[in-house]
């Protein structure tokens, strides 16, 4: 049987490189984090914001359903391990708050994809030809290896995802999995795409 399918928007980094919270930054007028949730739960049964124990009251988390990281210093991989806690029974579209331009038909790809043989389905990167982590669908035998690999001190999200049980996409043909990291790409980013970026999302 098929599980029930969650969203999770992770938004519980630290920044460091942006030097301002990624999930707070406007584009097309809305924070990130909102533009997220929107596009998100538009997609899913139900939908979270992942966060670290101390964002809980922050004023732009606390309005949103949260699921608060149990272990510290395990980056994403706190945020995906908790979800999977919190609601063991659940497969989780995982998406990063760093995605301007992320889209609805990219999801949709991901999700008309899922199938009973595969444990997770995600896109390869541009970049390496590796699966992309963190705009991608988890079901719950995925997340118990990462649990389990977490455990022996790996925790990347992204080692978990090769073998022949993991449906890798190609890369989409729109820049949706382009993540904004430091001042630099945010410049690019708004310089190429600001016109049009209150078109990606919903309203
Ligand atoms: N729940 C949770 N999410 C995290 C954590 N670390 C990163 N994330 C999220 O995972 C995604 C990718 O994060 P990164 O860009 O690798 O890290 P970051 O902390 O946001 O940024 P840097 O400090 O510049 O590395 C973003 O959506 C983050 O909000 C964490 O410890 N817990």
């Amino acid at each position: 049987m098929i599980a029930p399918l969650y969203g999770l928007v992770l938004a519980g980094g630290r920044s460091r490189r942006m030097g301002v919270d990624k999930a707070a930054i406007p584009y097309g007028g809305r924070p990130q984090l909102a533009r997220t949730f929107d596009l998100l739960s538009s997609c899913v049964t139900r939908c979270f914001v992942s966060v670290r124990k101390e964002q809980c009251d922050d004023p732009l988390r606390q309005s949103y359903p949260q699921i608060v990281d149990m272990l510290g210093d395990c980056g994403p991989a706190s945020g995906l391990l908790a979800a999977h806690g919190a609601f063991p029974e659940a497969a989780w579209l995982v998406l990063a708050c760093d995605l301007p331009l992320m889209n609805q038909p990219t999801l949709a790809a991901l999700i008309n994809a899922r199938d009973a043989r595969y444990t997770a389905v995600a896109f390869r990167s541009l970049h390496d030809g590796l699966a992309e982590p963190l705009c991608t669908i988890w079901e719950p035998a995925a997340l118990d290896r990462l649990h389990q690999n977490v455990a022996v001190g790996v925790v990347r999200p992204r080692d978990v995802l090769a073998g022949d049980t993991i449906c890798l996409l190609p890369p989409p043909a729109s820049p949706a999995l382009e993540n904004i990291n430091t001042p630099a790409e945010f410049a690019m980013i708004m310089d190429k795409f600001g016109n049009s970026l209150d078109l990606q999302c919903p309203a």
